[in-house]
C-alpha cells in the first residue's frame, strides 16, 4: 500500500473510531498514541501496525462489545499491550476489567497505560498466567493468545457460574470450535460462532462464545 492510501485508511478509520466510541473518543485517542509510541518504543506494536491501528486493534477490540452484558466484571487473558481490554474498557465504562498478562514488559506498560489514561479505578492490572489465577468472572476475553484446544482449559477456572468466553478468532473459529468438541462435551459446555463488527462500515469477524450449556 503506498504512503497516500495508507493515510486515507488511516483517515476513514478515525472517523469511524469518533462514532464508534462517541464521548470516549479523546480517551481513545490517548490510548492510540500511547500505542503509537511507547508501544512502539517498547517492541509492543510492530511499526507497520501504526497506520492501521484504529481498524485492525482499536475497533477490533471493541467489535464484540454487544455481548458484554450491562455492569459485567470482564477479565482479558493475555491482554499484551491491552487488547481488546483496554479499548473495551473506554467504550464500556460499566465494566469492571481485570488485564491479565504474564511478561514483565507488558505488566509494565499496562499498569503505567491505565494510570496515564485515568481509568485504574475499574480497570485492574494483574501479573500471571491464565492457568494459575482463579477469579468468579461474568466475561473471558481473548485474542490471539492460544487456539482454543489450549486455552479454554486454561481459562475455566476463571468463569463464574454463569460466566462466558468471548474468544475474537477471525477465520480460524470453525475449525477451533471443531477441535474442542469432546472438551466442551465433557465439561458441559456449548460454543458458538458470533460474527461482529465494531460499525456498518468495518469488516466482520468471528467471536467464539462458549457458555454452560
Ligand atoms: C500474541 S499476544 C496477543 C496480545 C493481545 N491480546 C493482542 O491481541 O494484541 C499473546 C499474549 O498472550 C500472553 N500469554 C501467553 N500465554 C498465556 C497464558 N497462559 N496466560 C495468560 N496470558 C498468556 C502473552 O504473554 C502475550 O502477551
Amino acid at each position: 500500500m503506498s504512503e497516500d492510501q495508507n493515510d486515507n485508511v488511516a483517515g476513514d478509520s478515525e472517523r469511524i473510531a469518533r462514532e464508534v466510541f462517541g464521548a470516549r473518543f479523546e480517551l481513545a485517542e490517548a490510548y492510540h498514541d500511547l500505542l503509537a509510541g511507547q508501544g512502539t518504543e517498547w517492541g509492543l506494536i510492530g511499526p507497520r501496525e501504526v497506520p492501521r491501528l484504529w481498524e485492525r486493534h482499536l475497533l477490533n477490540s471493541v467489535a464484540f462489545a454487544d455481548l458484554v452484558p450491562e455492569g459485567a466484571d470482564v477479565v482479558d487473558v493475555g491482554s499484551g499491550a491491552g487488547l481488546p481490554g483496554v479499548p473495551l474498557a473506554i467504550q464500556r465504562p460499566d465494566l469492571g476489567v481485570t488485564l491479565l498478562e504474564p511478561l514483565l514488559r507488558r505488566y509494565n506498560f499496562l499498569t503505567q497505560a491505565v494510570d496515564n489514561l485515568g481509568i485504574s479505578e475499574r480497570v485492574a492490572v494483574e501479573r500471571g498466567r491464565a492457568e494459575d489465577y482463579d477469579g468468579k468472572f461474568d466475561i473471558v476475553t481473548c485474542r490471539a493468545v492460544a487456539p482454543l484446544e489450549k486455552l479454554l482449559p486454561w481459562v475455566l477456572g476463571l468463569l463464574g457460574r454463569r460466566g462466558e468466553v468471548l474468544a475474537l478468532k477471525g477465520s480460524s473459529a470453525a475449525d477451533e470450535v471443531a477441535a474442542v468438541q469432546g472438551f466442551l462435551k465433557k465439561n458441559k459446555l456449548a460454543a458458538e460462532i458470533v460474527g461482529v463488527r465494531a460499525h456498518p462500515e468495518s469488516e466482520v469477524t468471528s467471536v467464539v462464545r462458549v457458555r454452560r450449556a
